[in-house]
């Protein structure tokens, strides 16, 4: 039996990512890119802003898909590439370099690790969008959902011990754990693939797996970062309001876990540790945050077993469908 092949052919790795701004004019340009035909009002977007501007405009994203390139790179026996969907390098940028340095079939190890059309089928169709722009791009195989990898529930176990140990001792028995991942539209949610809901009933998932890591047999799942328009219900309850809640049933301490994002970008450096740490002071609440995946040694590791695996089937195209938008047939 010939098994050449059987592992995946690649003959390069792209890590691709959402991108973000790396100064004070990056940021309107990139969130004009972000929100091109998706209905934000305007005032979110000038709000949004406001946030990258306070640190800069500088989002830390780019820089921690660097780091994350290098924390790969001693395990993977192949060129590396990296393309964003909103901001330098662009995908398509980086394709044509690919095409160029001769590459044919690439494995695509993407930064967001559930089903839905943003973190899924978004990535998908604008890798797939760059591709049609480029004469000759290689062929791009994304690699498989990994939000239930070992690997992954370990890295965010090791986090959420590791924030749970910066709490003051006498509370860190009585600690809530509060996952939390980006709030989507309803109607988003409820066709995210590869089952109905499938992005809650992932996110529930792992949630479940790093509690039970960390000996926790209570936690909940809240949402963050909304946006879209105020009439377009997205998944509830949000965390700021969720931290009120606790409050008035006497919490005392909370470990806030992102599961929902890889890398501790913007909307966890921003809407966690300012936004909901300023809840988090006004309630009393004692808080902290544990950190994402980010570059821990086994995630980075994770990639290599991804390109050992067979090669993985992709989403078929019905999978995660772009939600009906408001106005629009
Ligand atoms: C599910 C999900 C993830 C997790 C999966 C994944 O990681 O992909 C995620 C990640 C991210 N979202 C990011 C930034 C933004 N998301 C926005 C807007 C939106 N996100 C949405 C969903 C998600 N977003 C949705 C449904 C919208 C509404 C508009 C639309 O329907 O598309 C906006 C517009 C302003 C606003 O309204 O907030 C910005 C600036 C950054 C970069 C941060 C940085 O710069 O460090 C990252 C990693
Ligand atoms: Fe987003």
């Amino acid at each position: 039996m010939r098994l050449d092949g059987v592992m995946g052919s690649y003959d390069a790795l792209l890590v691709v990512s959402f991108g973000g701004p790396e100064g004070p004019d990056d940021v309107m340009p990139f969130l004009e890119n972000v929100v091109r035909g998706r209905g934000v009002p305007r005032e979110r977007l000038l709000e949004v802003e406001a946030h990258y501007q306070r640190f800069g405009g500088v989002s830390p994203i780019n820089r921690q898909c660097r780091e994350l390139i290098e924390a790969i790179r001693p395990h993977v026996d192949l060129p590396i590439y990296w393309g964003n969907r909103n901001w330098h390098p662009f995908l398509a940028d980086t394709l044509r370099q690919m095409a160029a340095d001769g590459v044919r079939r690439a494995a695509a190890f993407i930064t967001s690790a559930y089903s839905s059309y943003s973190s899924c089928r978004q990535y998908l169709d604008d890798i797939a969008r760059a591709r049609a722009e480029v004469p000759g791009a290689p062929e791009v195989v994304r690699l498989r959902h990994y939000f239930d990898h070992p690997a992954f529930i370990a890295a965010f176990a090791d986090h959420t011990a590791e924030a749970i140990g910066r709490l003051p001792a006498e509370l860190r028995d009585r600690a809530r754990l509060v996952f939390t991942a980006h709030s989507i539209p309803l109607s988003m949610a409820a066709g995210a693939s590869p089952w109905r809901n499938g992005y809650e009933v992932q996110l529930r998932r792992v949630a479940g797996l790093v509690a039970d890591r960390v000996g926790r047999t209570q936690w909940d799942l809240v949402w963050q970062s909304r946006s879209g328009p105020p009439h377009v219900p997205w998944l509830e309850p949000d965390v700021c309001d969720h931290l009120r809640a606790l409050a008035k049933e006497g919490v005392a301490a909370v470990v806030l876990v992102p599961i929902g994002f890889v890398t501790d970008h913007m909307e966890v450096v921003y809407d966690l540790d300012v936004e909901a740490a300023d809840v988090a002071r006004e309630l009393g609440i004692a808080l902290t945050r544990a950190a994402t995946a980010g570059t821990h040694p086994r995630f980075a590791e994770m990639v290599a077993d991804l390109l050992a695996e067979p090669e993985p089937v992709n989403c078929p195209d019905l999978c995660c469908p772009a939600p009906a938008r408001p106005g629009r047939p």
